[in-house]
Formats: structure tokens, sequence, C-alpha cells
């Protein structure tokens, strides 16, 4: 269970492989920052979906820097923490954050999708225990996130959006549902048009300084050309 000494800034986290990130990325962290008066949201771009092919992912310092660009003159800081943590499932990477971090509350985001697909991640109903996980909806992926054998688990923990804002309220296991316009943005619609986004793009390092983490403050390997 999430401790209620945790009484710091809110934090949402938004995993993925960003490939590339895009305006629908930008989009439902911005809404889940107003809907759960988060503090800001942090991008865990992914060293590597464990349950994606490495086949067709671009390079960590690409993705980045497509996230980077997305997020301009946002509360989203983009990082790629799990490089450094040395982690690639989500629930290795949160018990380090939640450890490196003991004051911050932190609430998992995710889309319908990743909803959909829960019960296949190491360890899931852990993570649940973590820390208050907030599904946004997404179109075309609602019904099977609803009958997903993670939801039929999750389903007794659904919370309103008003227990994430107070620290007293704030417990796990939480499922919260965020419901907003759809935005049918995908990274796979994207490549499918720009199958050489990473190299068209100028998000392919470029510099001679590697770019520095926003979370960590540390140069993120890889990302220097
Ligand atoms: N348009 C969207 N609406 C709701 N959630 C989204 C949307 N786009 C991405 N997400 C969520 O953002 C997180 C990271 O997504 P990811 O980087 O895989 O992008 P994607 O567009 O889903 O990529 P791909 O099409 O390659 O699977 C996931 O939790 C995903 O569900
Ligand atoms: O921990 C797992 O088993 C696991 C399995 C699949 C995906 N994830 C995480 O889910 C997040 C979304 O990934 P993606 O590729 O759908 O954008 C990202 O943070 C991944 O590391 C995690």
């Amino acid at each position: 269970m999430t401790s209620r000494r945790r009484s710091g800034p809110i934090t949402g986290l938004l995993g993925g492989s960003f490939n590339p990130a895009h305006g629908g990325h930008r989009r439902i962290s911005l809404f889940a920052i107003d809907a759960l008066a988060l503090d800001e949201v942090w991008w865990l771009v992914s060293p590597g979906n464990p349950l994606k092919p490495a086949a067709g992912m671009a390079p960590l310092a690409a993705r980045v820097a497509s996230a980077r660009r997305v997020t301009r003159h946002t509360r989203i800081r983009v990082t790629a923490i799990e490089r450094e943590l040395g982690t690639r499932y989500t629930v290795d990477t949160l018990r380090k954050l939640l450890a490196r971090y003991p004051k911050r509350r932190f609430v998992w985001l995710m889309g319908a999708d990743n909803l959909a697909q829960f019960h296949k991640w190491k360890d899931w109903r852990r993570i649940a225990n973590l820390l208050p996980i907030a599904v946004i909806a997404r179109p075309g992926y609602d019904a099977d996130a609803l009958a997903s054998p993670a939801m039929v688990w999750l389903r007794r923990f659904r919370k309103p959006l008003s227990s994430l804002r107070s620290p007293e309220r704030w417990s796990a296991p939480a499922l919260v549902t965020l419901r907003f316009d759809p935005d049918t943005r995908s990274a796979t619609a994207i490549r499918q048009t720009d199958p050489d986004w990473a190299r068209t793009s100028g998000t392919r390092a470029s510099r001679s300084m590697p770019c520095r983490d926003a979370v960590t403050h540390r140069p993120i390997p890889g990302t220097a050309a």
C-alpha cells in the first residue's frame, strides 16, 4: 500500500515507447494534470517495452528528442530514467522510483489499450498495490479494457477523481477513469505515413553534448552525436 507519509508533489507517470511522441501523448498528459490536479507528469521513455519487438523501434535518443519537442513549455518532464536505473519492467522501475523519491505521490497514467494488456505485465497486481492508476479512454480500446482480465480484479478498487486530490484519501490499489474528447492519434499511424521519422525529423542526436534528463539532470547516454 502507498504510505500516508507521501504528501509532496503529485506526479503522473506516463510510460511509453514514444516511437515517436505525438500530440495525443501531450494532450492526455495535460488533461490528466488538469483533471487530477497533478504538479507535473514525467514521461518515462522506455529503453524497450518488454512486450514489443526491438525491430522497428527507433533509438532511445531519437524517441527522447521527439518527446522533448512535443512537450515544450508544459509541466511534462521527459526522462529516460529506466536507462539509468537499469530497469525495463514497470514494477522494477516503480520500486526504485518510490525509494528514490519518498516524499512524492505518484500516479500511473495509461491509455485504455495498455489496460487491455495489463494482465500480461510482470507483477501487475503488485504495480496496482504500489500506486493509484488512472486510465485514459482511447478510441477503439475502451471495450477491450473494460472486459480485460486486469479489470476484473481492478474493478473493486474504482475510485472517484477526487480521491487522488488529497493526501488523506491517497491509497492504492485505486483505479480512476479519465474521459474526455477521444484522441485518435497514434505512433503506429505516424510510422505508417513516415516510417523514416527518426532519420528525417531532425530528432536524431545532432548535438556534440548529450541532452540532459529532465528528472535526474544527468546526461542521457547515447544522445550526443
Ligand atoms: N491517443 C491516445 N489516447 C489515449 N492514450 C494514449 C494515446 N496515445 C498514446 N496513449 C497512451 O500513452 C502511453 C504511451 O503510448 P505509446 O508510446 O505506446 O504511443 P502509441 O501511440 O500507443 O504507440 P503505438 O501506436 O506504437 O502502440 C500508453 O499508455 C498509451 O496507451
Ligand atoms: O512491466 C511490464 O511487464 C510491461 C509490459 C509492457 C509494457 N510496459 C510498460 O508500459 C508502458 C507503455 O508502453 P508502450 O510501448 O505501450 O508505450 C511503458 O512504460 C512500458 O515499459 C511494461
